[in-house]
This record gives structure tokens, sequence and C-alpha cells, in this order.
């Protein structure tokens, strides 16, 4: 440990010791003391070692956020204005099927998000569920520490920024994440606090995304079970962010610009609000609505659908306020590794040809992983158009 960061007997010592940067440009520790060198990669990993995440930052007191947290000037958020009535379609899926399939269409290729209500999860678990994970966020630090982990070993995970090592800066959250399918995380490993309500919801978040890919599938006028059939929502990862409050949420953001890579994300968000998408230019606010789900086009399923549905930007904003933010979002992929995806043979003609040549979904997630993190789509890199 160097000498700007002492010995310090608890963790979350070490954090008030991360260094704020000045209006000038001169870093400061905390004792004031002018600092020449700044390695960004040293500070990193004193966060990461404390095991505590920025829900241990704001415990510790910290009034000026460290800088890695600061992004650059172009990323920053300011809320967007409220518009009224919230423009993001809210869907009622008890209505007749073609009815929802058209309103499911149209949300698809213009927003690529939408709420929907009367979906079949009890919204009694959605309340316990999203109760349970804050209060696993909300452990002792002696507990959450012992959780803290990045490999997959479990294939439960606990972390602060699932690319803190390899973005420019670092966003205010922490996450829980799990995997929930093809095959279900260890038992044992999910915490004890919200295990009940995770299982629970493992159960009706799978039948709900097969039947939005029916939704989604009929919307391109192919067979209902065309999607579901090609393991569309087979892998399913579950992440449940902690937005705590954030003393400076002028100069970071809880979650940068990206789209999802995969072909659905199912989002339950509580009633905090903080997320927007990009829509003809402009932010736009993706309001809360109680014991409704969030559903939105990933990268794969803009492919899959030959630009028919729109895979679009989103981002959340550091949270301003003294209530935590808590948001649990299940990434639908498809769990046939070595199949070919790409636009769907049934959808493409002469008169319309495909936009994107064919890949499997392995190629597809190594994409992900190896992209500049510019928050655009992965369509790109399979584009027909580039060659
Ligand atoms: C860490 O490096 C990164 C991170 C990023 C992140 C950018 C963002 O923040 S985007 C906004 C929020 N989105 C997320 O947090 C993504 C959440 N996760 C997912 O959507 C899924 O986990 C998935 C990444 C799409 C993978 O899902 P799935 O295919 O169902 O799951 P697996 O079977 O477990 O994994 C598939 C494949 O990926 C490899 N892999 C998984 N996690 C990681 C990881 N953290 N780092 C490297 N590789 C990973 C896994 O080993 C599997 O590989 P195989 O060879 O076995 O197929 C942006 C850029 C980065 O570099
Ligand atoms: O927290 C949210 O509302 C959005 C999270 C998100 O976009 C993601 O995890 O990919
Ligand atoms: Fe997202």
């Amino acid at each position: 440990m160097s000498s700007l960061f002492p010995k310090l007997e608890h963790p979350l010592k070490v954090l008030t010791h991360l260094r704020p940067k000045t209006k000038t440009g001169t870093i400061m520790t905390s004792v004031t003391q002018p600092v020449l060198a700044f390695n960004r990669q040293d500070d990193v990993k004193k966060f990461e070692d404390t095991k505590l995440g920025v829900k241990g930052l704001v415990d510790s007191g910290v009034t000026q956020i460290p800088s890695i947290f600061h992004h650059p000037p172009e990323s920053l958020i300011n809320s967007a204005p409220d518009t009224d009535p919230d423009p993001i379609p809210v869907i009622d899926l008890s209505g007749p099927t073609p009815e929802v399939v058209d309103q499911v269409r149209k949300a698809a290729g213009t927003f690529g998000f939408f709420q929907v209500v009367n979906h079949g999860v009890p919204v009694s678990l959605l309340d316990r569920l999203v109760k349970t994970v804050k209060a696993f966020h909300e452990l002792p630090p002696e507990e959450r520490m012992k959780h803290y982990r990045r490999d997959m070993a479990t294939g439960v995970t606990y972390f602060s920024n699932i690319d803190l090592f390899v973005s420019k800066a670092a966003s205010w959250r922490d996450t829980l994440q799990l995997r929930l399918g093809p095959t279900m995380a260890d038992i044992d490993a999910i915490p004890d606090i919200c295990r009940n309500e995770i299982l629970e919801w493992d159960k009706e978040v799978k039948q709900l995304t097969e039947k939005l890919l029916g939704l989604f599938s009929q919307g391109l006028g192919v067979k209902a079970d065309k999607l579901t059939e090609m393991s569309c929502s087979g892998g399913r990862v579950m992440v449940g962010h902690y937005y705590p409050y954030c003393p400076e949420p002028n100069k970071t953001v809880g979650i940068a610009c990206h789209t999802d890579p995969g072909v659905l994300t199912v989002l339950l968000q509580d009633q905090v609000g903080g997320l927007q998408i990009k829509h003809e230019g402009n932010w736009v606010n993706v309001k809360p609505v109680h014991g409704a789900l969030v559903i939105n086009v990933g990268d794969l399923l803009q492919i899959l659908s030959n630009d028919k549905y729109t895979s679009v930007e989103h981002r959340v904003y550091a949270n301003p306020q003294h209530e935590p933010r808590v948001s649990i979002a299940v990434f639908c992929n498809p769990s046939k590794r070595d199949d070919l995806y790409g636009p769907l043979p049934e959808i493409v003609s002469p008169r319309e040809p495909a936009h994107y040549q064919q890949f499997t979904y392995s190629e597809f997630i190594n994409r992900f992983f190896k992209k500049e993190l510019d928050g655009k789509s992965l369509a790109k890199y399979f584009s027909l158009e580039n060659e």
C-alpha cells in the first residue's frame, strides 16, 4: 500500500482516503496534501479491495466522490424534463392477443422500450423482491463483504461496476448478479436474505419471458413459438442494482449510456426513478409505475428482427435523493451457443434483404466483451452494410 493510503484498521477508512480531484486538476488527499503522481488503476484496486462498493463510500460519509467516478462532461446526465403524459407505452398484457401483439410491435419498433401490467407476476412478489434485494445491499459491512466476488464459479457474484477495470470512469452503483438459466446458480451461494424471493421470481420471469417472446414472434409475423424454439430466453442473468445517494450527482452517473446486448430485458424498478432512454435524439424518463415491468429490446433481437425492432440506448442518473434506488433486471440470451443467429429467414426476401450476417452466440458474446466501451449497439459489428 502506498504512503498515500496509510495502513488503516477498518476498510471503510481507506475509502475516505481515495482522492477527490480539485477543480484545477491538482489531486489532494483527504488530509489536503498535494500529490503529483496519480495512478487511476491503484485507486480502482483500493476501491475494489474494500469489498464494500459505493454503499461503503456513502456509509463512510464521503461528501466528495473519488476521482475514479468522475465522468467526462459529454457523458454527464441531467434529469430529463418530465413529459406528460409519459410517452413510453404501458401495455396491458391481459388484453386481446391481436391488440397486444400490435402494441408490442409498435412499441418495440419505435421506443424499443415499453412497460407491461397484468403480466401475471404477483405484485406482492415484486414488492418483496425489491425489499429483500435492498436489504441485501444494506447488510452490515462485515456481512456484505463476505459476498463480494467477481468470479462466476457459483453463478452468484457481487461487485461494484461490471466494467470497473476496463471503463474510463466508474459509476455510482453496486450489483448482485446471478445466473438463473439454463442452470440456476448454486442455491447455497444466493444470499439468505433474498433467496426465496429470487427463486420465486425465477419461475415467474421464465414464464413471462416466454410469453413476451411469443408476442415478439407474432409481431414479426412468424409462428408464436419461433423465438422460444431458438432458445432466446434459455440463458437468463439477473442483476440487482443498488444506486445509493450520490453526494455529487453532477460529476458521475448511475449507469453509463449503453444498449443491452441480448434478446430482451425485463426490468423491475422501485419508485425512485432515474432510468432514461434515447428517443428521437432526446432523453426521456421511464417513470416508475408501481406493479409494472419495463421491457426492452436487446441488440440480438434487433438483429433477429432485421431492424423491425430497435435496441435503444439508455442510462441511469446518479441518485441525488437520500432514498437509495433499487432495480432488478433479467437479461435473456440464447442458451444454444453454437447455433447460427441472424435475421429470421422467414422475414427476409429479395425485397427485404438481410441487414446482418449470421453468427454463433459465442461469437456475439465475445464481441460484447471485446468491443470498445462506446455505449453503442453490437449490431453494427454484424451489419452487412459495412461490407
Ligand atoms: C467485464 O467486461 C466488460 C463489461 C462490459 C459491460 C458493459 C455494461 O455495463 S452494459 C450495461 C449493463 N449490462 C450488464 O451488466 C451486462 C449484464 N450481463 C449480461 O447481459 C450477461 O451476463 C451476458 C454478459 C450477456 C452473458 O450472458 P449469458 O450468455 O447468458 O451468460 P454466460 O453463459 O454466463 O456467459 C457467456 C459467455 O460470456 C463470458 N462472460 C460472462 N461474464 C463475463 C465477464 N464478466 N467477463 C468476461 N467474460 C464473461 C462467459 O465466460 C461465457 O463465455 P463462453 O466462452 O463460456 O461462452 C463491457 C465490456 C467489458 O469488457
Ligand atoms: O437500473 C436500471 O433502471 C437500468 C439497468 C440497466 O439498464 C442494465 O442493467 O442494463
Ligand atoms: Fe441496460
